[in-house]
């Protein structure tokens, strides 16, 4: 039995992805503190939701996707149902496995993960590590129930805000880069459902290229700028803009922020 303790983005991505990979609703359980959202969650997957202590007490694996902010008072809340034997994965920004060890009894395993959302459609990133109890078997069993939705790292704890800050928050860098191209195409003139199916699908297959090809980014950008040319003049633009320092400090100030959020 797993549980999934808060189930707004993540939790439903998650769940989900459990779902799609041919989880069986009685084998999965949810805590989620807003009624009106538990209701959806029933009516939409068929799975109970049920009080966070009840989730805790009857799931072998507890996966904790609460905001940073309300870990604390759900570790307390649960940490006296909680068993060596027991596998707790936390999927918060920040939140270490040292915090969560410290809050749960004594042998409990503790695997923390950042995910993204793209697992909703089965194509996100997790980053996976584990804690002072953590085994293979546990890193296995956390592989298993990520590799669904996308694909999974195992990384030293140490990397984790740098990657909370690049694949954890990235897809929302995406897609302010695709709403400020869309936004310039209206403003060069094109209907915007044109200048949407432009951006999109641009994105999409240079997504592919990278992927399918295997060539450097710097090799592929040089290969769609010829001399003298157009884009080279949208690429001096953004120079002068400083948009890669911008993006250098963006993820610099992400990485902090998830450090600050674990203190
Ligand atoms: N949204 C994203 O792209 C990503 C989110 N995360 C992490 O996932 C976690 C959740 O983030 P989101 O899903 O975006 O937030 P959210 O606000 O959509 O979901 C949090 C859910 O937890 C519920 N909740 C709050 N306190 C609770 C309690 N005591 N018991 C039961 N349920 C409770 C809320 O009602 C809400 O449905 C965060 O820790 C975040 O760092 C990680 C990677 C990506
Ligand atoms: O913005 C946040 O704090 C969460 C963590 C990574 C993506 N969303």
């Amino acid at each position: 039995m797993t549980a999934i303790i808060g189930a707004g983005v993540m939790g439903e991505t998650l769940l989900s992805g459990l779902v799609r990979a041919g989880r069986r609703p009685d084998e999965l359980v949810v805590g989620e503190k807003r009624p009106e959202r538990a209701e959806e969650l029933t009516a939409r997957y068929g799975v109970a939701v049920v009080d966070n202590v009840d989730a805790a007490r009857r799931a072998d694996t507890v996966a904790l996707v609460v905001k940073p902010q309300d870990m604390a008072a759900v570790l307390e809340q649960v940490a006296p149902e909680l068993r060596p034997g027991q596998l707790v994965v936390s999927l918060a920004a920040g939140i270490t496995t040292a915090y969560v060890e410290e809050r749960v009894p004594a042998g409990v395993a503790v695997v923390r993960v950042m995910p993204n959302t793209p697992a909703l459609v089965d194509q996100g990133m997790h980053a996976v590590s584990g804690g002072r109890h953590a085994t293979a078997e546990h890193l296995d069993e956390v592989e298993a129930l990520l590799s669904a939705t996308g694909k999974v790292v195992r990384i030293p704890e140490a990397q984790q805000d740098a990657v909370t800050a690049i694949s954890g928050s990235g897809p929302a860098y995406v897609f302010f880069v695709v709403e400020s191209m869309i936004e310039a195409g209206v403003h060069l003139g094109l209907p915007r459902a044109t200048a949407t199916e432009l951006v999109v699908q641009t994105l999409v297959g240079s997504a592919a290229m990278l992927r399918e090809t295997g060539t450097h980014p710097t090799v592929l950008r040089e290969q769609v700028t010829s001399p003298a040319g157009t884009t080279a003049a949208a690429l001096r633009e953004l120079e002068i803009h400083k948009v890669r320092a911008a993006f250098l400090a963006a993820m610099e100030a992400a990485r902090d922020r998830s450090r600050a959020l674990g203190a």
